[in-house]
């Protein structure tokens, strides 16, 4: 008798025939399904959470699909890549539909893995541009979408690859044919291991991208939207956050002011750790930015200058600030700093708003 093969080994359980049977879906799409399975989630994985819009239908993708792509290269998913594929086609659409995904969209996604989610953005009618560490992953997935112009994968890491020259080209070339052209969209679902270098590398690309859709740790989506004043967990990366994203009233006022009703960033839903395989340890969500444009940023002489104060300030927790910007300025300088933009000699970096500190940073670069 021969063992199954590796991955099959570690297959979540299947549902009862009959169930299953009652989901049964024919495959959409010729690249609906990698191998053949042309199923739809089984029950113990679809409704983990809500369908938001239902504008495109359950796809036939994810389930088994996504197990046996993994499993026809025999590879088992790589923790160090942060490979926890996606079971629940759901997701996939309530992801796009987060970023408004639709007829020539173009959109960057990182690390496509076999695919499920990259098959809904082209069912979508985006164009996509896919960045995807592993080679296995990288040749499977343009395996999978070969009978397809509107897809282009990228063997890199996304950590190194220079953004701007590879989505440039793409954009240019579709412009004739989008709407919105001017804008491109993130979406993805991204190894958790690289979530800040992701924000830190996307946000600052306001001329490029409208908006930025991520499946994020659920503990890292919270720190990066729940955080508020006067709490320990009131970090720089808020602080670069709310420079870079949230409502803009600039030059692009009726598509921002349609778009900004909610809070920016925003906590879209939870997506519990059962839609992934494998499982990871830990809870997921979805989160949304609304790119600022360049000409909306707040105004500071040098955004190098002004994130090095941001870092400076928050360096030795609750300290005050004429303590921790000492190296920049003395401290009567710092209280005299303060005291222009009416705050309190006594502040500390976690008391202070983004304005503020725009605006102690103006003023100690005058003094
Ligand atoms: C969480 S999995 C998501 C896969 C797929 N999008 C899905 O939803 O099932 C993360 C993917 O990112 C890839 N990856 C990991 N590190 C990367 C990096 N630095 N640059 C680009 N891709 C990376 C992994 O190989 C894997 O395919």
């Amino acid at each position: 008798m021969t063992s199954p093969p590796l991955l099959l080994q570690y297959l979540p359980p299947l549902p009862s025939a009959t169930t299953y049977r009652q989901r049964l879906k024919p495959p959409r799409r010729a690249h609906d399904s990698v191998s053949g399975a042309g199923r739809t989630s089984p029950p113990n994985v679809i409704g983990c959470c809500g369908t938001k819009s239902g504008r495109r239908g359950s796809s036939s993708d994810d389930y088994h699909a996504t197990l046996k792509a993994l499993n026809s290269r025999g590879r088992f998913p790589r923790k160090s890549l942060g490979q926890h594929y996606m079971l629940n086609s759901e997701i996939n659409e309530q992801l796009a539909n987060a970023a408004d995904v639709g007829e020539g969209d173009v959109v960057l996604e990182i690390g496509p893995g076999t695919g499920s989610l990259t098959n809904v953005l082209i069912d979508a009618g985006a164009i996509v541009l896919a960045i995807e560490k592993d080679p296995h992953m990288a040749a499977l997935v343009n395996e999978r979408f070969a009978g397809t112009d509107r897809l282009k994968v990228l063997n890199e890491d996304f950590v190194k690859c220079h953004i701007r020259s590879h989505m440039m080209p793409l954009i240019n070339s579709i412009k004739p044919l989008g709407r919105n052209s001017r804008y491109a969209k993130v979406v993805s679902n991204i190894p958790f291991n690289i979530s800040k270098d992701v924000v830190k590398q996307l946000l600052p690309l306001g001329d490029i991208f409208s908006e930025v859709v991520l499946l994020l740790q659920e503990e890292t989506a919270l720190r990066l939207v729940e955080s508020s004043l006067r709490t320990s967990e009131y970090r720089p990366i808020n602080i670069f956050v709310n420079f870079y994203s949230g409502p803009s009233l600039g030059t692009c006022l009726s598509f921002r002011i349609a778009t900004s009703t909610s809070s920016d960033p925003e906590f879209k839903f939870k997506v519990p750790r059962t839609c992934f395989f494998p499982r990871p340890n830990v809870d997921a969500a979805v989160v949304t930015f609304k790119l600022k444009q360049p000409q909306d940023y707040p105004s500071v002489s040098s955004t190098k200058s002004f994130f090095s104060m941001i870092a400076s300030a928050f360096n030795g927790k609750r300290k005050m600030l004429r303590k921790t910007l000492q190296h920049i300025c003395t401290s009567s300088e710092i209280e005299e700093a303060l005291g222009n933009i009416g705050l309190p000699a006594t502040s500390r970096p976690e008391e202070l708003t983004l304005d503020d500190f725009v605006r102690l940073h103006n003023v100690m670069m005058d003094i």
